[in-house]
């Protein structure tokens, strides 16, 4: 993490954030790493689909097509074993600093269940937990679905008033989060000019900026209820405000970008964010360009939506295309990130004040504790959730 790339924001903005934003500091005594969850066999790819889609409206053809996905690898997620390696990457990151703090590690949606974690802490006597959640935006599916799915923990292990959990900002502009995004466009120029000799960035190359699409009225909802966000709501202008920053420091200037989305999955008839990422492939062309920098600025690790939707289906509408492609790694396991996430525990355990907390766009620092109505649940009806103000 270079100085260069940390910026803070002002006190006024963070007074003007309300008195939550920043919490006093707590002596928590472990980390709980809450992933996704994946399958690891044949066998699990269908309860898992189930797990995840339960009462959310999903088409069974999608479903069908996703396992397909899963029953290539093997009906294996590379997910779990990313959890694995961020988990002991964490763990040897905070025993170089000297601090002493276990890593629990639990997944919303397969074995090792949130529950089982939890279960975990309590046989040994850890009570004060602090989440760090492998997802760096705020919408339902990427906050406040983790806090609630860590209260219906706390209800199945009957723990709630005995333990506590917490969460680490949404981390979307830390420099560790995009450190790695930075380094990986600049490598991906210079493999790109390498490819293609005599190419123009300026008119030749085009930056595609790629997230996960959702339902356009959890993009609405996104963020807390009274900051204007427009259309997209504070899912999109994290994004938007990430993929600029990340342009501007990897000296891409001059390059066209834009953002997409990839991996829709609700009925045809629900509107989500687009343009779906192969359609904005499929328009380059006629445009001139000759190569396109794949950035997945949406996701942390390289799982199923980055080996399927992006490395097998965007790459083959490239090549369709004519066009020569490159895909930004994600962070996974890059030091940055690990020593970012580590930063982010320290952070909050100290209540470090928001003007010395790093930020590189104008949205951030995150909130610490997300207010009423933040990323509001628009499809299951209320559920209870931690890590927030009431309701
Ligand atoms: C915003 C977002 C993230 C990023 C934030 C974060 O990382 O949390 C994310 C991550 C992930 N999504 C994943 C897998 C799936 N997501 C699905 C379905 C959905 N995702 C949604 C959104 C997101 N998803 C939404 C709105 C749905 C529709 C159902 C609903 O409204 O909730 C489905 C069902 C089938 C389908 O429809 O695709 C699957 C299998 C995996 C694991 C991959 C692996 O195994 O390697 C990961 C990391
Ligand atoms: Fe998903």
């Amino acid at each position: 993490m270079t100085e260069a790339l940390t910026r803070v924001l002002g006190a006024t903005d963070a007074a003007a954030a309300g008195p939550e934003y920043v919490t006093e500091p707590v002596a928590y005594d472990a980390i709980l790493l809450a992933g996704f969850g994946g399958p690891e066999g044949q066998d699990d790819v269908i309860p898992f689909l189930r797990n995840v889609t339960r009462g959310r409206g999903i088409p069974e053809e999608r479903l069908e097509e996703v396992a397909h996905h899963y029953r290539h690898f093997g009906g294996v997620s590379p997910i779990n074993d990313q959890n694995r390696e961020l988990k002991a990457a964490l763990e040897a990151e905070l025993a170089s600093r000297g601090i002493d703090l276990p890593v629990l590690w639990g997944n919303r949606n397969w074995d090792p269940y949130l529950r089982d974690a939890l279960t975990e802490a309590n046989e040994r006597g850890l009570s004060k937990l602090l989440a760090i959640a492998t997802s760096a935006y705020s919408s339902y599916s990427s906050c406040r679905q983790y806090r609630e799915d860590f209260a219906l923990a706390l209800q199945e292990t009957g723990l709630q008033g005995t333990v506590q959990i917490d969460k680490v900002r949404q981390f979307f502009d830390h420099p560790g989060f995009v450190t790695p995004f930075v380094e990986g466009v600049r490598r991906a120029l210079d493999e790109v000019r390498e490819r293609v000799p005599g190419i123009d960035p300026a008119t030749e190359v085009e930056l595609l900026f790629t997230t996960h699409s959702i339902p356009s009225v959890d993009a609405e909802k996104s963020g807390p209820s009274d900051r204007g966000f427009g259309a997209g709501g504070a899912y999109a202008a994290q994004h938007l405000a990430v993929a600029e920053v990340v342009v501007h420091e990897a000296g891409a200037g001059q390059v066209p970008w834009r953002l997409v989305y990839q991996s829709r999955s609700g009925p045809p008839s629900m509107p989500w964010l687009e343009p779906d990422i192969n359609d904005a492939i499929a328009e380059l062309p006629a445009a001139g360009i000759r190569a396109v920098i794949i950035v997945p600025i949406g996701f942390v690790s390289d799982h199923m939506e980055v080996l399927w939707d992006l490395d097998n289906e965007a790459m083959e509408t490239s090549e369709q295309n004519g066009l020569v492609a490159v895909r930004v790694p994600t962070p996974g396991v890059h030091h940055a990130y690990v020593s970012g996430l580590v930063d982010l525990v320290l952070e909050r355990r100290d209540g470090v004040p928001v003007e010395d907390r790093p930020a590189m766009t104008e949205l951030g620092p995150w909130y610490d504790v997300c207010r009423p109505g933040c990323c509001e649940n628009t499809r299951l009806g209320f559920r209870p959730a931690v890590a927030g103000v009431a309701p």
